[in-house]
């Protein structure tokens, strides 16, 4: 059988910032075509962490490898890799003074030479693909909030990424909306052949379409398994993250603190 690269390999990763270790002794592998939840109480380092795939933060110590090379530290190199990652954030960082279409249009007209007509042709398909297509000469005021997330997604997709981060893709979003976003990234995931890796409090929303979940607290991973598996799980740690419970191993009033070595 053939061995697929990984899409996100972390080794032996220690993150800090200033002085603040946030992040020690993290390995993950992600295999490609998943979708990984990555969960924990607020501030546990779950965005640092995908600061580290993006290359964004440079590990204090431990590698990192996106799509099967290591994230480079050159400028240049690091720009090249970040075409191949679509990042969802949860505040849209939609242009207002843009319609929905010129949105998606950007990243297209910023790191290709395509000309216009194909530009056009390829928005067309992206907003297709989120469900959006009659909404393109809109601005983002005269679009709902899930609405704005999707022209967002589609945007992530334009330059066709192989691997998606989402951070917290749900904020703001009612539940039926949460559920349209929901299964866009998983009908997506599928049908592009994506690796997704999915920050989120959202854990009963985002679990059902997840492969995987990783629970981060106290500076490191405390759980990685199936979703079926972190429902049954006894550890007391991840049931008081599950239930919500503010008495229990992790302080939910306080992001870890460690001192970097
Ligand atoms: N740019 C930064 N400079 C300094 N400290 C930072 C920076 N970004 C995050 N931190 C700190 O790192 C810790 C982890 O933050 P991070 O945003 O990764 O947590 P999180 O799990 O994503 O939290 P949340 O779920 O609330 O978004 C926090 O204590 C935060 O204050």
């Amino acid at each position: 059988m053939p061995i697929t690269p990984a899409a996100v390999r972390v080794s032996a990763l220690r993150l800090d910032r200033g002085s603040r270790t946030i992040l020690r002794d993290i390995d993950l592998t992600v295999a490609q075509g998943s979708v990984t939840a990555i969960l924990g109480p607020s501030g546990c380092g779950k965005s640092t962490l995908l600061s580290a795939l993006t290359g964004e933060l440079t590990p204090a110590a431990g590698s990192v490898e996106v799509l099967g090379r290591p994230v480079p530290q050159r400028k240049r190199a690091l720009l090249e890799l970040r075409k191949g990652i679509g990042v969802l954030l949860q505040g849209n960082g939609l242009l207002t003074d843009l319609t929905a279409a010129e949105n998606v249009a950007l990243p297209l007209r910023t790191h290709t030479d395509l000309p216009a007509e194909v530009i056009r042709h390829l928005v067309e398909m992206k907003l297709h693909a989120v469900g959006l297509r009659a909404a393109a000469d809109l601005y983002p005021r005269e679009l709902s909030g899930g609405m704005a997330r999707r022209v967002a997604l589609a945007r992530a997709l334009a330059l066709d990424p192989p691997l998606m981060l989402y951070d917290e893709p749900l904020t703001g979003l009612d539940p039926i909306a949460s559920g349209v976003i929901m299964s866009l990234i998983a009908r997506l995931n599928a049908s592009l052949g994506l690796t997704s890796l999915i920050v989120t409090h959202h854990v009963h929303e985002t679990l059902p379409i997840a492969d995987r979940a990783v629970v981060i607290a106290n500076g490191g991973i405390v759980f990685d398994g199936t979703p079926a598996e972190l429902e049954t799980t006894g550890d007391p740690l991840v049931r008081q993250f599950l239930k919500g419970e503010p008495d229990g191993p992790i302080p939910f009033d306080a992001a870890p603190r460690t001192e970097a070595a």
